[in-house]
């Protein structure tokens, strides 16, 4: 049962899903980058495509429609990685325009062209993809009466998948929560932890890697080393 004990609606939702360039991305990580690697930049940029990796698997595990992926990362516009991003026929890929994560958000908005559409940011290792379904479900219901709908982050600060309807402008950044509240989109109260635990600072490490994240996090070679203390 969907989010409000509303029948689940299972229609595929179109997605759109921001990946910052990797050497700029996830900047609060860079401690437990730091601490681990010979090579930190390097490792950390690896940690950011890790993060981003597992949260694309998960979501190409679900019944998810299109999915745009907005970026300009060599390492995921040349194919290289994650597996299954260049291979899987929902995946359609979108330059980042360069002006921060709401245009790119509004860039992947415009290239699928329908409604209601998601968005879920790259930062979510331990999202499975029965969470997503049901938060995309619960989604579709509340869109019947709402503009739109969202799931807050671990924090209730930030927002972890919003889905939109036609003329909602979404409005991530720093207390996005409250900002799509205010707005008029819903909170939806699921028990979603993979989908709600993004990844910003170190100690977001120890918390989903507790919840189980999946294999590219898990290879990851700081994890459940020295993430722990570099809060
Ligand atoms: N395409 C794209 N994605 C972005 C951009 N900014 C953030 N993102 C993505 O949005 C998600 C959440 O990012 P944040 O943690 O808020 O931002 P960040 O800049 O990567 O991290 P910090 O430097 O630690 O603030 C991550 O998956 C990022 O890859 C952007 O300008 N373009
Ligand atoms: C940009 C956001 O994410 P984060 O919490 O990763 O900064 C957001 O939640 O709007």
């Amino acid at each position: 049962m969907a989010d409000g004990g509303a029948p689940a609606d299972r229609r595929a939702t179109d997605l759109v899903v921001p990946v910052k360039e990797l050497v700029r991305a996830k900047t609060r990580l860079a401690a437990a980058s730091a601490a681990v690697a010979v090579d930190p930049r390097s490792a950390h940029a690896d940690l950011a495509l890790a993060l981003a990796t597992d949260t694309l698997a998960a979501v190409l595990a679900s019944s998810v429609g299109r999915l745009a992926v907005v970026t300009s990362e060599p390492r995921l516009t040349t194919g290289v990685a994650p597996p299954g991003v260049g291979t899987d026929p929902r995946v359609e890929l979108v330059a980042d325009p360069g002006r921060g994560l709401d245009a790119a958000i509004r860039a992947g908005i415009e290239h699928l062209g329908r409604f209601p559409v998601g968005v879920l940011l790259a930062d979510l290792p331990a999202l499975r993809p029965e969470e997503l379904d049901d938060a995309l479900a619960a989604a579709r219901v509340a869109l019947r009466t709402a503009p739109a709908a969202f799931v807050a982050d671990h924090t209730g600060e930030g927002t972890a998948l919003l889905v939109a309807g036609p003329g909602f402008a979404p409005r991530f950044g720093p207390r996005s929560a409250a900002a799509h509240a205010a707005a008029g989109a819903v909170a939806l109260g699921g028990d979603w932890p993979g989908l709600r635990h993004d990844v910003d600072v170190p100690g977001d490490l120890d918390e989903v890697r507790a919840l189980g994240v999946g294999p590219a996090t898990r290879a990851w070679p700081g994890l459940g080393t020295l993430a722990a203390g570099c809060r």
